[in-house]
């Protein structure tokens, strides 16, 4: 079938990819006018057959709301909106209502797959009314894995985010127990090979899967992650997740640590660890590292190794 799409960056360009080799038209707009087919949102809409189907693939918060804002002006009733990036699911709820007004369909689709989805195909997590879900069906066949799995309408509008938002919760937190496993290892002494320990468990154990195959990856190319920073950004899926957990009471200690841990990751140096020393010192009249020459060790922590120290020196 044929289908606009607005943005053609590492997850929209690889998705007009599959879908052209599955055999579907798309004309693509991209900022960016050396990879854009058409020269404006405009010609986009212009040179596609009525009733239109645009996916809209831009960075969540105002590039999708100016994007939305913009289609309603120059699409027309019976027309339909896809919101593919990582949006909130409060947002579509709004998109949907506006573009409704005008007699334009709005389905929200959570993607999952990253850059591998070109060869891989794309998981899928829709929201939205069954008559406009139903017309995009061929785009989903075509985008999502192949097989039974990887695609799913899990509701009205706002759904497909929610679906997607947990998702990335569920990943944070597997990144980070990943992650702890891998420094406790590094740490200690006893495992020998811990590269080697990550690689024979994805066969065969409770733990493998794909993030367990892309940690084995990273670590075949830089094996003790010498080459990078312990610095990880979050997109804003992860605080999404926590605070709708506050909202239904439901406790989440697992992504909630783990998307701390992200905040953590961005700190030079603890204002909050600051407090405690100052307060230990205080009272107790432990030792204070000071900024300059702190060696990042515990001053006061017999040898300034890493046991605890011993109950007679608390
Ligand atoms: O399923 C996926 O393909 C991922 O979840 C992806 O959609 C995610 O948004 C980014 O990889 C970064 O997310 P963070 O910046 O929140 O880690």
């Amino acid at each position: 079938m044929q289908i606009g799409m607005v943005g053609l960056g590492k997850m929209g360009g690889n998705m007009a990819e599959r879908l052209r080799r599955g055999g579907h038209e798309v004309v693509g707009y991209d900022r960016d006018p050396s990879i854009s087919d058409v020269e404006s949102l405009k010609d986009l809409v212009e040179r596609l057959e009525a009733p239109r189907a645009v996916w809209v693939m831009v960075p969540a918060g105002k590039p999708t709301q100016s994007t939305v804002d913009d289609l309603g002006e120059l699409l027309s009733e019976g027309d339909v909106v896809v919101d593919g990036g990582n949006s909130h699911y409060v947002d579509d709820q709004k998109h949907a209502a506006e573009l409704a007004q005008r007699g334009i369909g709005f389905v929200d689709c959570g993607v999952s797959g990253g850059v591998w989805g070109l060869k891989n195909g794309y998981a899928l997590m829709c929201g939205g009314d069954k008559e406009h879900v139903d017309r995009l069906m061929p785009i989903f066949e075509t985008l999502k894995p192949e097989g039974e799995d990887g695609f799913v309408h899990a509701g009205d509008v706002g759904a497909g985010h929610f679906a997607k938002m947990v998702h990335n919760g569920i990943e944070y937190g597997m990144m980070q127990a990943f992650a702890e496993g891998w420094e406790l290892l590094e740490a200690s002494d006893v495992v020998k090979d811990v590269k080697g320990s990550f690689s024979s468990w994805r066969t065969g154990t409770v733990i493998r899967s794909w993030l367990l195959d892309l940690l084995v990856r990273a670590l075949d190319d830089d094996e003790h992650l010498d080459q990078l920073r312990g610095y990880a950004q979050d997109s804003g899926e992860g605080r999404w997740t926590v605070q709708a957990a506050v909202d239904h009471a439901v406790p989440l200690p697992v992504i909630t640590a783990a998307l701390y841990a992200r905040f953590a990751s961005r700190q030079d140096d603890s204002p909050a660890m600051k407090v405690v020393a100052a307060l230990r010192n205080q009272f107790g009249g432990h030792a204070i590292t000071a900024t300059e020459g702190s060696t990042g060790k515990g001053a006061d922590a017999p040898g300034a190794d890493v046991t605890p120290p011993k109950e007679t020196e608390r």
